[in-house]
């Protein structure tokens, strides 16, 4: 597995020179493309990096999903799909358009921007901070690591050019969705701004990939939670990419703007990549194609 993963970051390294960093986040721009990195842990806890894996970047979109999984445990399924619905958009993710179809009422999935927003704003916690901080201690519970943690600057960064969420989240509070635009816009950069590596990640992967259940043995996130959590990483993790994805390397899998990659192999392995050059669409140009190789390689693809 180890010289695998040499070989494919050798053999996929040429593309970080496609892609380009995400430019509308200023910190994000000052990023060097020219990274590429995998983590990989398996069920019976092997740890195989490659490349340049102790790089830290943001989860960016990729915290999406454990959010949802605290809205949903603080608040139950059916109030938060009450909210936010189930289906994949087919658009980019910080799309308004679909919102102005008045007859959805909601985002149409937790996965976009729009229902990010949502779900954040059902976390419990009186504060922007204090949900944050509920989100931390999972993801340190999740990885074993107390030293992740949010970057401020990150967070100033693109909340100094939230221009197009701030929009969103008017739009939600117009459709009764939200409450607080500002505390809500500032949890959710918040969140997009904690800080990993590809290490940290596999190890969130190999807990969705156990079901909930951490690496040491916790369970964390309830089995129904957590096979829940898989299938928008299917239908909506990669963006308006979900579908050639799933076809393509047939891992579920969320992606975030920082070019980190997250993916979960049921009963086998917690994967994280990370190559900052990113496609029109925002996923990591050389990320997606070492996760594609990797799948073949190793008949990963769980369909
Ligand atoms: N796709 C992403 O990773 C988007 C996250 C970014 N913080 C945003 O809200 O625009």
């Amino acid at each position: 597995m180890q010289q695998t993963l040499e070989q494919l970051i050798e053999a996929c390294y040429s593309l970080t020179g496609e892609g380009n960093c995400a430019e509308y986040i200023p910190l994000l721009a000052e990023v060097n493309p020219k990274q590429l990195a995998i983590a990989i842990i398996t069920h019976d806890h092997q740890v195989y990096q490659a490349g340049d894996y102790q790089a830290l970047f943001t989860l960016q979109s990729i915290s999406k999903i454990f959010a949802l999984a605290l809205a949903v445990m603080d608040q139950g399924e059916a109030k938060v799909f009450d909210r936010v619905g189930m289906e994949p958009t087919g658009d980019p993710f910080n799309s308004i358009y679909k919102m102005e179809i008045f007859s959805y009422e909601k985002p149409l999935n937790p996965m976009i921007n729009a229902g990010a927003m949502v779900v954040t704003s059902m976390i419990k916690g009186r504060t922007a901070q204090e949900k944050v901080e509920r989100l931390l201690a999972l993801l340190r519970e999740m990885t074993g690591n107390p030293k992740i943690d949010m970057v401020e600057e990150v967070y100033q960064s693109e909340m100094e050019h939230a221009n197009r969420n701030r929009a969103l989240a008017y739009y939600l509070k117009e459709l009764g969705l939200i409450e607080d635009v500002e505390a809500t816009l500032e949890a959710y950069i918040r969140q997009c701004a904690i800080q990993v590596t590809c290490e940290d990640m596999a190890r969130m992967g190999l807990c969705l990939a156990r079901y909930g259940v951490t690496d040491r043995g916790t369970p964390l996130i309830p089995t129904a939670i957590s096979k829940m959590l898989k299938t928008f990483m299917v239908t909506c993790g990669m963006y308006n990419s979900s579908g050639e994805f799933a076809i393509k390397v047939g891992i579920p899998a969320k992606s975030g703007v920082s070019g980190g990659i997250l993916a979960a192999v049921p009963n086998r392995m917690g994967i994280g990549v990370f190559g900052p050059a990113l496609d029109r669409k925002g996923n990591s140009v050389a990320g997606v194609k070492l996760l594609e190789e990797l799948s073949k390689r190793f008949d990963l693809s769980i369909f």
